[in-house]
């Protein structure tokens, strides 16, 4: 699941991850659930607490490290829908409000979009979707007016995802004001007003003010009809949407927006976490009730075992992952993956240098001894490799910052850094040559040009091999971005080559990848299904694995159908000689 601090990567505001959350929506009465007595390690949550829509096979759990938390009273399979809610708000992003609905988070050419004619900045599928989100926008309309009116530049005349996204809060809560059990759950989040960290107060303090001007207040009074009493009370929501909001991904898991649910709030993180929050946009939920925000088991969950999902990328080093969580979040990762291990992290790998196949930690500053597990044999080079990993962080960086602007020169630093990284000896898994590999191979599919060239298609297909082989040595089988890395590239195998090469021996057939022809098309068919049985997992068994699971099962028949003409291709020729 992606969160506030992947958002805040691009932007500096933009929402984070939320609560309490109820699951048809918040329109539904709210089923109450006291909190349960704790059976393994928690303690009770707060007694007078209720939960909204909590599914009567999660309990609530308090614990003294990471306090409460949810957690499993039956056994789940991978691939399990554990929550599936409606989040209690939801607001796209300002880079896709005028190509998807600001209420059902569909997408649309602008052209077929319906453009509120008033503020004219949210846009809908048609008018049942912007009925059903005028309780909100009646609000939001006027206040984006009044922002643009005052607005210092074009590039800023709609306010920022999180400040959005808390004026939508803020103004459910009104309406919401005597609905006890709604607001008491979102007043139940986290907060770590008391904790902020020295990095943050800018944030904040940012936050705080553009809130009040969107709200259009001329006095600290005037927060009192929000259920803010004081300036404390501005902090404490501010600092709970920071620490609990959500990021809304599409069902390929391009992030378009942040929403907030109280109850998927509630899991704690893990950087090796056993759950995953998507928005698959299942076939049998209709798009009234999207976005769908639904927690899924990523492996076997028993009964009294903690629910975690992962607030960051996972596919970060140990220290990287620490800082994103001690800044965002306020904690110390000990998660079994933060603890000192004796194994070696594939995050932080370097092939053996005697070639025997094993792996040895990547050198770093603070211990340059490494040797191989396998073998024993000693890297000598760490200098290099030091160079090398800090080089391509620095280009990782300006690449992945220039990628909208200049992508000729983000492709071009990814490009150079790939071989260097790579001959240094860097496993693919290795940071940060992953993050240079998916990011090369995105910037490649955003470059594929019209005609299709079988230079520029293989080269993707390269790329995009590199990156699943990378993936599928640090994620766990059935995550969501391994099933869509997979989807990707046998998408790309069955694209029909503009240019087939033929190889001018068996050998040379053998060595060729991407292979052409008849393998090409194998390849293709066994990387969809692979695809299909990950994105199962992860995007949920019920839900076919979602538009993409179904995009592929999809594109698996009519390969078979290729394929099966194919073989009878030669079978006739046979037959002929
Ligand atoms: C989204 S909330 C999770 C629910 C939270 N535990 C509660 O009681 O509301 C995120 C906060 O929970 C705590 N937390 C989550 N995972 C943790 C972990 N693995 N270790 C310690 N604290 C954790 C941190 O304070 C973090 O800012």
């Amino acid at each position: 699941m992606s969160s506030f601090s992947g958002l805040k990567a691009s932007r500096i505001s933009k929402e984070s991850k939320s609560y309490v959350a109820s699951s048809s929506t918040s329109e539904k009465s709210p089923t109450t659930h006291p909190l349960q007595p704790s059976s393994t390690e928690g303690e009770n949550a707060d007694s007078e607490q209720v939960i909204y829509d909590l599914p009567s096979n999660i309990d609530v759990r308090k614990s003294n490290t990471s306090g409460r938390g949810l957690w499993a009273k039956a056994y789940h399979r991978p691939g399990d829908i554990l929550i599936s809610v409606k989040p209690h708000i939801a607001v796209l992003s300002n880079q896709y409000l005028n190509s998807h609905c600001s209420n059902c988070f569909g997408s649309s050419p602008a052209s077929s979009l319906k453009r509120c004619t008033t503020c004219r900045t949210i846009w809908y599928c048609d008018s049942t979707c912007q009925n059903k989100d005028w309780v909100l926008h009646k609000r939001e309309c006027a206040a984006l007016q009044e922002w643009a009116k005052v607005a210092p530049s074009p590039d800023v005349s709609v306010p920022s995802d999180a400040v959005r996204c808390l004026g939508r809060l803020l103004w459910r809560r009104q309406q919401k004001s005597n609905d006890g059990t709604w607001v008491k759950s979102v007043e139940a989040m986290q907060s770590h007003r008391t904790s902020i960290q020295s990095s943050s107060f800018e944030l904040h303090t940012h936050l705080s003010h553009a809130l009040v001007r969107y709200l259009g207040l001329s006095s600290p009074q005037e927060l009192v009809e929000f259920g803010l009493s004081s300036a404390r009370d501005l902090v404490d929501i501010i600092s709970r949407f920071i620490t609990n909001t959500f990021t809304v991904t599409t069902p390929t898991l391009t992030p378009v927006g942040a929403s907030i649910s109280p109850v998927v709030a509630l899991i704690n993180h893990s950087c090796d976490p056993n759950a995953v929050v998507v928005f698959p946009r299942a076939s049998d939920i209709p798009s009234s009730q999207e976005p769908q925000m639904q927690v899924i088991a990523l492996r076997a969950i028993q009964p009294d075992e903690e629910i975690l999902t992962s607030y960051i990328d996972t596919t970060l080093p140990k220290d990287q992952r620490q800082k994103a969580l001690q800044e965002t979040y306020n904690f110390d990762c000990s998660c079994d993956l933060c603890k000192i291990s004796t194994e070696i992290d594939p995050r932080e790998a370097i092939w053996c240098p005697n070639s025997c196949g094993g792996t040895c930690p990547a050198p770093t500053e603070e211990n340059s001894l490494s040797r191989c597990t396998k073998c024993k044999a000693i890297v000598k080079n760490t200098d290099a490799i030091l160079d090398a990993r800090r080089v391509g962080q620095e280009a990782l960086d300006k690449a992945t910052a220039l990628q909208f602007q200049d992508h000729a020169k983000a492709q071009q630093l990814t490009t150079n850094l790939i071989p260097i990284l790579t001959s240094s000896g860097l496993t693919p898994s290795s940071h940060p040559l992953l993050a240079l590999s998916r990011l090369h191979q995105s910037l490649l599919i955003s470059a594929l040009p019209s005609p299709l060239t079988q230079e520029a298609l293989d080269d993707a297909i390269r790329a995009a091999t590199r990156s699943t082989t990378g993936l599928s040595a640090v994620l766990t089988y059935g995550h969501p971005v391994r099933g869509i890395a997979l989807a990707e590239l046998g998408k790309m195998l069955a694209v029909d080559e503009p240019m087939p090469k033929e190889p001018g021996s068996p050998v040379e057939a053998a060595l060729m990848y991407p292979p052409s022809g008849a393998a090409r098309l194998k390849l293709a068919y066994e990387t969809l299904v692979r695809a299909r049985k990950e994105l199962m997992v992860g995007f949920g068994r019920v839900n076919e694995g979602g538009e993409v699971g179904r995009e592929v099962r999809e594109g698996i028949v009519a390969l078979e159908k290729e394929l099966g003409v194919w073989k009878q291709g030669v079978r006739n020729v046979l037959e002929l000689v």
